[in-house]
């Protein structure tokens, strides 16, 4: 055996990958080479095409993988009824691994291992993750499930579905982005998962559900819930410097920001503040953005006076803000940003399949 153990597997190299570039001193994203900042301006099924395929889509490839995703919306009664089952206590994540693990016993492809059968899976699954999350959501408030539109945008539909109303075009345009930006982030904790337990050549579903069960973590994806959370504890401006100064006296982590890899500010944070910006200037409410403001603020101020170095906002911090804007519940969030990681573990998982070794390191036995 060789080396010391790197706790967290921090800075270990695991494998070769190409479909996602960080460089985490300079604060660089690229999918397939292209940054994600220009990404954010293109449609989820042109990005995931991307991901997946990684190749930019001739126009009627694109045309057809778009009609397929959007084909495939519908989810059947007997999802509906089990989703009607779901505690509603819990979040929507919960619910999203039980019908995920229910999904894969009505897939046609359901005992196919190959690239084509598991393109098709994939895709099967980016298509009604929406359908599946906004279903579960309105079921939880009482409300009617409604049947998804089968010609808007991926973003759009996703609001539509949720709300039972258009939403408007730079709501549209945000959730679009959000998909993107949330899209893929090379290693991270839930796409390592997937990609485990695909290299253990399980079948596609059960590395979703691993996904899953890994983004849902407050130290990971669940981080965006808790921020929502913490808007609303903070509720007003004037409580955010109080509230940041209370966390470092105890000790206790500020959600939604530090990251393992970034060493300065995240891309995606970047673009989801101004995302953050527009639409709170659209709703003539700038409550939800201001406090996040003073929050980032204190927290660079703060730690640096107290720690000697900043600590600045990661992906999960605008994407709760811009959340609040868009009326989504904060037990859903996590599941939102499921909706759109489910393209990057696609990817990684038939970049897995494709060249595998099981995935299988070493404890030093103490
Ligand atoms: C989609 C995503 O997964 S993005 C990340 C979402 N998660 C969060 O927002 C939760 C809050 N953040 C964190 O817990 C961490 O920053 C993580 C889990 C993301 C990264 O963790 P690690 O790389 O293991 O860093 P670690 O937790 O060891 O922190 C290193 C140092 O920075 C401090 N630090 C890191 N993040 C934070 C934070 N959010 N608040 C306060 N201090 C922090 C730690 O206390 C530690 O300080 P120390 O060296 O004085 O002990
Ligand atoms: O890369 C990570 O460790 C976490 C992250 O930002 C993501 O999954 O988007």
């Amino acid at each position: 055996m060789k080396g010391e153990v790197e706790t967290g597997l921090e800075n270990v190299v695991a494998l070769e990958s190409s479909i996602t570039f960080i460089d985490g001193e300079k604060g660089i994203l690229q999918y397939r080479g292209y940054d994600v900042e220009k990404l954010a301006n293109l449609t989820y099924d042109e990005v995931s095409y991307l991901l997946i395929h990684g190749k930019n889509p001739e126009d009627e490839e694109l045309e057809a993988y778009s009609r397929t995703l959007k084909d495939e919306r519908r989810i059947g009664s007997t999802l509906i009824e089990v989703l009607g089952f779901c505690n509603f206590n819990i979040e929507a994540m919960d619910a999203l691994k039980t019908i995920t693990s229910l999904m894969s016993h009505c897939d046609p492809d359901l005992n196919t291992n190959n690239p084509q059968a598991n393109t098709r899976k994939g895709m099967r699954m980016i298509a009604k993750f929406p359908t599946i999350v906004t279903s579960f959501s309105r079921l939880k408030r009482g409300m009617n499930v409604i049947e998804p539109d089968y010609e808007m945008s991926h973003g759009a539909n996703f609001l539509y579905m949720l709300r039972g109303s258009r939403p408007t075009n730079l709501e549209a345009r945000i959730i679009e982005s959000d998909f993107i930006l949330s899209a893929d982030h090379e290693l991270n904790p839930s796409t390592f998962a997937a990609r485990t337990v695909t290299s253990t050549l399980s079948d596609l579903h059960s590395a979703v559900i691993g996904g899953l069960c890994t983004l849902k973590g407050p130290l990971h994806g669940g981080a965006r819930m808790a921020v929502m959370n913490m808007l609303d504890e903070i509720d007003s401006p004037k409580g955010a410097q109080n509230f940041v100064l209370h966390k470092i006296e105890k000790h206790e982590k500020l959600m939604g920001f530090g990251h393992r890899v970034y060493k300065t500010y995240d891309p995606r944070a970047r673009v989801y503040k101004q995302l953050a910006r527009e639409i709170a200037m659209e709703k003539n409410d700038m409550k939800w953005f201001e406090i996040a403001e003073k929050i980032e603020g204190a927290a660079y101020e703060e730690y640096v006076q107290n720690r000697g170095k900043p600590i600045y906002p990661n992906v999960d911090f605008y994407s709760g803000v811009v959340y609040k804007y868009l009326d989504i519940p904060p037990k859903l969030a996590t599941a939102v940003f499921a909706t759109g990681r489910i393209s990057g573990w696609i990817a990684h998982c038939l970049e897995q399949y494709s060249d595998n070794r099981l995935i299988r390191p070493r404890a030093k036995f103490v």
